[in-house]
């Protein structure tokens, strides 16, 4: 049987890691990187230095700058950061199949517009099938071939099936579902929880906090998810409580190392490192829609206060605390 032909978009850390994944079974996967220099320096050392250095590239990860390599491919896995996303899947609509599958492996919420990444790919690219691929995964543990368990949602369950079949490994193991907003919510919402817990540890609020931050975290995260139309099999998942277990207690996470520091009391302008942090991308956004849905988010509100510098961290720990006492909800 031949195996359904898979290009990536995107050649940061998690674009390496799933590309891995790809080129078992496969003899040619295609990378495509937006800077050529960034291309020239994959073929030559072939890892990704910058973003995951030590993990090299497997052999048939071929690394370019032509969005033209999608052509022809079965499948496409887009995993560039969250507020890049639409410029990406606008350039790749020339050369995308009719009938491809697109599948979001980024975490986060369009600012701009204030719309989820499947929403977007279905405004940019008109002929594909969007899904949806998040959970608990670290690229470099994906890389490094520990086992690892992710959602990926499509529309209809059998191309979910499909995509599950084409991505797993004997270390790779994804969940199929056909709840896309469902995942996106859990994959964007869990970065901005994960910058709260993060700065809870730089603050050093200890192991109690931390379990009810993560726990309150959750009920938030439910929720907006129930609000919007998410199933709750699918928030308790991998993809919901999975994720948001694995970010918000690990300094492996960029958001989570980010709050850290936020919490030490570096300026937001300083604390991520130089690395991604969708979480810091996503804060406002997640709070609007929350509000334009009658939610409340303590928690997120908090993160977005203190990367807008409408609060220190402190005050905001204050203010969680000093909130009128209620029945669990
Ligand atoms: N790392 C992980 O463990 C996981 C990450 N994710 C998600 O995957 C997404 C990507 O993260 P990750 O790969 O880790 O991030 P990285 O920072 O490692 O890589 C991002 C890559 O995207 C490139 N890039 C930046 N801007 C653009 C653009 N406008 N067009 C095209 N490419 C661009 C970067 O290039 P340059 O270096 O030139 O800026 C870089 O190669 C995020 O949404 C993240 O939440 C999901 C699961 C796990
Ligand atoms: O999404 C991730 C793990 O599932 C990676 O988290 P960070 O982006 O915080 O590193």
């Amino acid at each position: 049987m031949t195996r359904d032909s898979i290009a990536v978009l995107g050649a940061g850390a998690w674009g390496v890691a799933l590309a891995n994944v790809a080129a078992q079974g496969r003899t040619r996967v295609p990378l495509w990187a937006h800077d050529a220099a960034h291309v020239a320096a994959l073929e030559q050392h072939r890892e990704n230095r910058r973003h995951l250095p030590g993990l090299p590239l497997a052999c048939a990860v071929t690394p370019t700058a032509d969005l033209a390599c999608i052509r022809g491919a079965e499948i496409v896995l887009a995993v560039v950061p969250a507020q890049a996303m639409r410029d990406v899947a606008r350039a790749a609509r020339p050369h995308l199949a009719d009938g491809a599958a697109f599948v979001i492996c980024a975490k986060g919420i369009e600012r701009d517009r204030r719309r989820f990444m499947s929403e977007v790919v279905a405004e940019e690219l008109p002929q594909a099938k969007p899904a949806v691929l998040s959970g608990p995964s670290f690229a470099a543990d994906v890389c490094k071939g520990l086992p690892t368990a992710v959602t990926l949602a499509a529309q209809e369950e059998s191309l979910a099936q499909r995509l599950c079949e084409a991505l797993s490994t004997k270390t790779f193991r994804p969940y199929r579902s056909t709840d896309l907003l469902g995942v996106e919510i859990g994959g964007a919402a869990k970065n901005v929880f994960a910058i709260a817990a993060g700065m809870a540890s730089g603050r050093e609020l200890g192991a109690s906090a931390q379990a009810a931050l993560i726990a309150r975290s959750f009920a938030e995260l439910t929720r907006l998810g129930r609000a919007l139309g998410a199933r709750s099999e699918t928030l308790m998942g991998l993809s919901g409580l999975g994720d948001l277990v694995l970010t918000c207690g690990s300094a492996q996470s960029r958001n989570f190392a980010f709050g850290q520091r936020l919490g030490r009391g570096a300026a937001a302008k300083d604390a991520s490192g130089g690395k991604l942090t969708e979480g810091a991308f996503t804060a406002h956004v997640l709070v609007e829609m929350a509000k334009a849905a009658g939610v409340e988010m303590p928690i997120a509100e908090a993160v977005d206060d203190i990367l807008a510098a409408r609060l220190s961290v402190d005050a905001a720990i204050d203010a969680l605390l000093m909130r009128p006492l209620k029945a669990e909800s």
